[in-house]
């Protein structure tokens, strides 16, 4: 697959990276240059107690903060997020708990048994970049389950087409049972995580100058999805190849309409900005780090950009992320938004449900794509 890259043009000091999307192999010209750390003009910090502020004005100023950052660089830092520490610390002792267990354990919820890519993806798994190496990494995923979604009242009630789309699978939990706390510990996450995910797309219509509300139907039942990664270090070995870059989770974009990651403190994660420079985002205790998905760009004619992103982790510890993904109702179609589109700048995408775009992509993946749906 890496071949047809190498017959493009390469400037100086500058190298082709491929990319998986939707539309199938896209290419980025890349700096060589050694990743930096990110100045907080590059990914700026929104402080997002002001969402839950009774004052529009004063949720509108947090909407253009936003609006700042995703239409430069697609990742901005939220602080003052109000997910308790205790959540978070409860969530990642589970995730080692479940890591650390003996291969034979984990195999009992690996992913390759689920219909839905829920469950456990072992080491050498995964390549979410064709042409980077294998991910270094194991991870634990699972997708939206409305009996764990405290804000539906009656399950049954749930239209046929909603229910349709649903993708959870209770062998995630059942087959996992062993760890007393881990499905308590780890759902309590993913509550927190959408109900605050469910405050953040309000913020994200006003900043698209539309109604606060207008994504809240369109959520409802969202895919929601939340993976807990687990990376060892990469091996000194495998850090010296020089035909193909080591990486924890290769360079991709993210799906759905927003991620939210928690990172530990050992860093890793990587940033590429319009000029192709890698940028460190460095982790900042209690913070999340909010990321654009390739549905919202598309729906936003891309003004909202989805960024290329990757993780490696070089240090002697053990890394541990908890990305929680965002999409609409599987069910849901949604087009250019309407004040995306002007007569310059006419819409260039048609509408698509929310499940032909997953379909699409991992089509175009070949199921091998990262945790970043
Ligand atoms: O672990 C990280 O820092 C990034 C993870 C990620 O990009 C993903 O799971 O989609
Ligand atoms: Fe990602």
């Amino acid at each position: 697959m890496a071949t047809g890259v190498l017959h493009l043009p390469k400037a100086e000091g500058h190298t082709i990276l491929q990319l998986t999307s939707a539309y199938g192999p896209v290419y980025r010209t890349i700096k060589t240059a050694p990743p930096r750390d990110a100045t907080t003009e590059e990914i700026p910090f929104v402080d997002i107690s002001r969402i839950f502020d009774e004052n529009l004005e004063v949720r509108k100023a947090v909407a253009e903060e936003i609006r700042v950052a995703a239409t430069t660089i697609g990742f901005f830092y939220i602080k003052n997020h109000g997910i308790p520490d205790k959540v978070i610390t409860a969530a990642q002792a589970a995730a080692q708990n479940f890591f650390h267990q003996p291969e034979e354990i984990k195999q009992r919820v690996n992913q390759a048994n689920s219909k839905w890519f829920n469950g456990w993806n072992g080491p050498d798994s995964h390549r979410a970049n064709p042409v980077e190496s294998l991910d270094y990494r194991e991870s634990f995923g699972f997708r939206y389950d409305p009996r764990y979604d405290p804000s539906v009242e009656d399950v049954d009630a749930i239209p046929q087409e909603i229910k349709d789309g649903f993708r959870a699978e209770e062998y995630c939990w059942t087959q996992t049972a062993n760890l007393p706390h881990f499905k308590a510990d780890v759902l309590e996450y993913w509550r927190s995580c959408l109900a605050l995910a469910r405050r953040l797309i309000r913020i994200f219509a006003l900043a698209l100058d539309l109604p606060e509300d207008y994504f809240d139907r369109m959520t409802s039942h969202p895919d929601a999805a939340v993976a807990l990664n687990y990376y060892p270090t990469i091996p000194e070995s495998a850090a010296k190849e020089t035909d193909v870059e080591a990486v924890s989770i290769g360079s991709h974009t993210d799906l759905q309409f927003f991620t939210m990651l928690w990172q530990d403190q050992n860093g890793g994660l990587q940033v590429l900005n319009r000029d192709g420079q890698w940028l460190n985002a460095k982790p900042i205790h209690g913070t999340f780090v909010v990321n654009i998905g390739d549905y919202l760009m598309r729906i936003t004619n891309d003004r909202f950009v989805s960024t290329v992103h990757r993780a490696k982790n070089f240090t002697k510890n053990e890394r541990y992320s908890m990305p929680f993904f965002l999409g609409f109702n599987f069910n849901e179609i949604c087009g250019v938004l309407p004040s995306c589109v002007d007569d310059e700048y006419p819409a260039k995408y048609e509408p698509i449900s929310c499940s032909e775009w997953v379909h699409l992509r991992f089509k175009a993946t070949n199921l091998e794509g990262g945790s970043g749906y």
